[in-house]
This record gives C-alpha cells, sequence and structure tokens, in this order.
C-alpha cells in the first residue's frame, strides 16, 4: 500500500531499489558520491570568482516535516548564491538534513575519503534564469547546493532554535511558522571559502540530475545532543511510526566525473 511505500529508506530494499522506479538512479551524474581527496582538482578559477552567499534575517517562513527530514521553507528574499562554480544567480528556496543512528558514525550522504560525518545539512538553491524553483528543479543548471558536515562539538544555540520547533511538527506534512528571525547564515562553517564542487543530482527520488553540488570542507560544530535530537523527529514505518534516522542515500559511483576544489 502506498502507506507501506512511504518511507523510502525502509520500504523495500530502500536506495538500492530505488533504481526500478526511477532508472536515472544508475545514471551518470548522481549523488551522493565519495569525495577522494586525492583525486579532486584544484581549480584556480573558482578562487578567481568567489562563490558569494547571501542569507537574510527575514527568508525563513516556515519548517514542515517532510516525511524523511525537516525542511525549513524560504521565499528566498535577500537569499542568493552566486559566483564560484556558478554562472548564475541562485536563490535559496529551502534547508534540511539527514542523519544517521545513535551511535553510529554514519550519516552524512557525502563521505570524505571514505569517511561520514555524523550528519549533513542542505541548503537548497534555484537558478532565476528559470521562472520558479519547479521549473528549474528538472534542469541540469536547475539547482545549487550547499551541503554542511555536522560534526559533533560544542553547542550550535542557532541550530538549537530551529531544533526547538521539531516538537511542533510530530508527523508527515505538519507545518508551522517561524516567527523570530533566522538567518540561515548561521549555518555556514567558519570558514566556507573552501569547498568542493561537481555536478550531480537529488539525493531522494525522483533523484533529477539537476543540482550543482557545493561542499563545504570545513563542517559545522553542533553537540552530541543536538545530533540526537535530529532522531526526536518521527516518520512512518513499515512497522508504525518511529524516530527518524537513517534518511540518508550511501554514496554512488562517481563515473566520468571530477571533484573540483576551491583551495590547493
Ligand atoms: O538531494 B536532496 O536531499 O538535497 C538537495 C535536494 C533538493 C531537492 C530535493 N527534493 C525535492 S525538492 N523534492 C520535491 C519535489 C520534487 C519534484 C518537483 C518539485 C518538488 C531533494 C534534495
Ligand atoms: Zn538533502
Amino acid at each position: 500500500s502506498s502507506k507501506k511505500r512511504g518511507n523510502i529508506y525502509l520500504s523495500g530494499a530502500g536506495p538500492s531499489a530505488w533504481h526500478e522506479e526511477y532508472p536515472v538512479a544508475k545514471g551518470k551524474r548522481q549523488s551522493p558520491v565519495d569525495i577522494n581527496t586525492n583525486k579532486t582538482k584544484f581549480d584556480p578559477k573558482l578562487a578567481a570568482d568567489p562563490l558569494t552567499i547571501r542569507f537574510s534575517d527575514s527568508c525563513c517562513q516556515s519548517i514542515v516535516n517532510t516525511g524523511i527530514s525537516f525542511q525549513v521553507t524560504s521565499n528566498g528574499a535577500g537569499c542568493e548564491l552566486s559566483g564560484g562554480p556558478l554562472d548564475s544567480t541562485y536563490q535559496f528556496a529551502q534547508f534540511h538534513a539527514h542523519w544517521g543512528a545513535y551511535l553510529k558514525t554514519t550519516g552524512s550522504e557525502h563521505t570524505v575519503d571514505g569517511v561520514s560525518y555524523p550528519a549533513e545539512l542542505h541548503l537548497v538553491h534555484w537558478n532565476t534564469k528559470y521562472d520558479d524553483f519547479k521549473d528549474a528543479v528538472d534542469k541540469p543548471d536547475g539547482l545549487a547546493v550547499i551541503a554542511v558536515f555536522f560534526k559533533r562539538g560544542k553547542e550550535h544555540p542557532g541550530f538549537g532554535k530551529i531544533q526547538d520547533l521539531f516538537s511542533k511538527i510530530p508527523a508527515k506534512g505538519a507545518k508551522v511558522n517561524i516567527d523570530f528571525e533566522f538567518n540561515p547564515g548561521l549555518l555556514m562553517p567558519p570558514d566556507s571559502e573552501n569547498y568542493w564542487t561537481y555536478l550531480g543530482s537529488l539525493t531522494t527520488p525522483p533523484l533529477y540530475e539537476s543540482v550543482t553540488w557545493i561542499v563545504m570542507k570545513e563542517p559545522l560544530e553542533v553537540s552530541v545532543e543536538q545530533i540526537a535530537i535530529l532522531r526526536t523527529l518521527l516518520w512512518e514505518t513499515p512497522n508504525g511510526v518511529s524516530q527518524m534516522y537513517n534518511n540518508f542515500r550511501p554514496p554512488v559511483p562517481l563515473r566520468d566525473r571530477v571533484i573540483r576544489a576551491s583551495f590547493g
């Protein structure tokens, strides 16, 4: 039943079976991938035209439980991305995350030299050459996503303000307004100059090959309790409603791609 199939990670064989319904899952520019730092290529052009990341205090409107993550949605006002690998201006649409299970080291989608982080944040932007997000979402240059790894360390009070809303979105489709100022720029690591970039895809069905990935080299520190709080979100599983975790796609083959680095 559709209820049973509700959870794309836990129904059937999970991510390894997605190709049955979405053949593009075995495509040439799928994500996530392992970032083998011995095979990345420094591109001085990326440093010559620095990535310009602009966020504002007034750009986050609401938070929703999508059934596979939380999602903070934005009308994009004053939040734009350009430069670096991008040939156009991209507007901020939403951020969400992927994470692992208690006491496990997995959780992120991208890995670095085969190593996972406990969680990975995605800040999603769409190319303003298109009319809107839905028009951009399946175009080869349609989306640009900033990925920020989470690592266990000191508490991140800013992210904590978003997590305080989790109890208000207990089930798939639940949504509340964000009635305080939250600048997503708070979620960027101290050094956001150093990143890797490559052409890839959505990491969840429909897996559109429409994403220019910008993966920050430096992780963001959050507390171990904050990682645990991610798992207090709830989702449907074949065995009923339970804690949300392991909502990540493991890395897929890089195929004929080179990951470029903005740093030497
Ligand atoms: O790979 B990601 O998890 O991180 C980056 C990212 C961006 C977007 C999505 N998926 C979306 S927006 N699907 C809904 C939708 C699907 C098709 C049309 C409109 C709307 C997933 C990811
Ligand atoms: Zn994502």
